[in-house]
């Protein structure tokens, strides 16, 4: 008799058991139903919180159009756009064969190779890793041609620069010989740390012939590439109509007439790290810097 009912418990604990593996397995197979729609849920609030962030942040920079993306290359002849020149060339001397009479911007990628602008940035990154601010933005100034890094630097900058002036020229149908280096001439290099001082804080508009006085014309030599080397970062042209942008490219040339027709800032750098060049140009012989001379 004890036999038996020990013969029957142990029956009824092996059928509990069974019972037991039984919805175990069930709630197993049912996780494993719902796996499918919980991950396409995940990848779903992931795909929209990007979108979002996506939205917000074109909405913070506000760009109308782009004129020339960092993917495309502007080869053969440079992207022209031409705008109305502002009074502010009729307020000075006027220059024949210099001053603005067409005023506009332009972008070209076959002025500069991808190999010089890689040399410029090395050269950039050790001249300015001997120092730099605290914040996001430094300069190094290079307008008379004080950084000698062997021959190299002095031939290429010197090259690069000619071959700048006579695009301008050419673009603008202008004298080469009547437009003069002026300074600032700077390479700069911008991160996304926050600003400490106002000299750090590259991004409000202006207008660099008010900034910079001098200038008729600025040409600006991209380092960097927009969207692998830094986010952000972008050259924006503030129209009444909307903002125009220049995305970063390394090699590439962006030029334009200074005066307030050409009313700019650049974006915020919200990762990684841009270098530029900013080389310009005076019709004004007082303003010109001479060339850096070699002994
Ligand atoms: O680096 C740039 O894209 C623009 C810099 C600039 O606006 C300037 O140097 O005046
Ligand atoms: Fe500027």
């Amino acid at each position: 008799m004890v036999r038996m009912r020990n013969a029957k418990g142990s029956n009824a604990t092996e059928i509990e058991k069974k019972i037991k593996r039984g919805n175990a397995l069930r709630q197993g197979s049912a996780w494993r139903g719902y796996r499918g729609p919980v991950a396409l849920l995940l990848v779903s609030v992931c795909a929209c919180t990007v979108a979002v962030w996506m939205y917000i942040y074109s909405l913070d920079s506000d760009i109308t159009e782009t004129l020339v993306s960092q993917r495309e290359l502007v080869s053969s002849h440079p992207r022209v756009y031409t705008v109305q020149c502002s009074e502010d060339y009729d307020n000075q001397k006027r220059y024949p064969g210099c001053t603005p009479q067409k005023c506009g911007r332009a972008v070209t990628d076959s002025v500069v190779t991808r190999e010089e602008a890689q040399i410029l940035r090395r050269l950039a990154e050790r001249g300015l890793g001997l120092a730099g601010s605290e914040g996001g933005a430094s300069i190094l100034d290079l307008h008379s041609g004080a950084l000698s890094m062997g021959k190299q630097f002095v031939n290429i900058y010197r090259d690069v620069r000619g071959r700048i002036q006579a695009v301008i020229a050419e673009t603008f149908g202008l004298d080469p010989a009547l437009l003069y280096l002026t300074k600032p001439t700077f390479f700069s290099r911008i991160n996304s740390t926050a600003a400490k001082t106002q000299h750090d804080e590259y991004w409000h508009p202006h207008i660099d012939k008010v900034t910079y006085g001098s200038f008729d014309y600025t040409s600006l030599l991209y380092l960097s590439d927009y969207g692998s080397d830094f986010t952000g970062g972008r050259f924006i042209f503030m129209d009444q109509s909307g903002n125009r942008t220049v995305e970063p490219r390394a090699g590439r040339v962006s030029f334009f007439s200074s005066g307030s027709e050409n009313l700019h800032r650049v974006e915020k750098v919200s990762w990684g790290t841009r270098y530029a060049i900013t080389v310009s140009f005076t019709c004004d012989p007082a303003h010109a810097i001479s060339d850096p001379t070699l002994p």
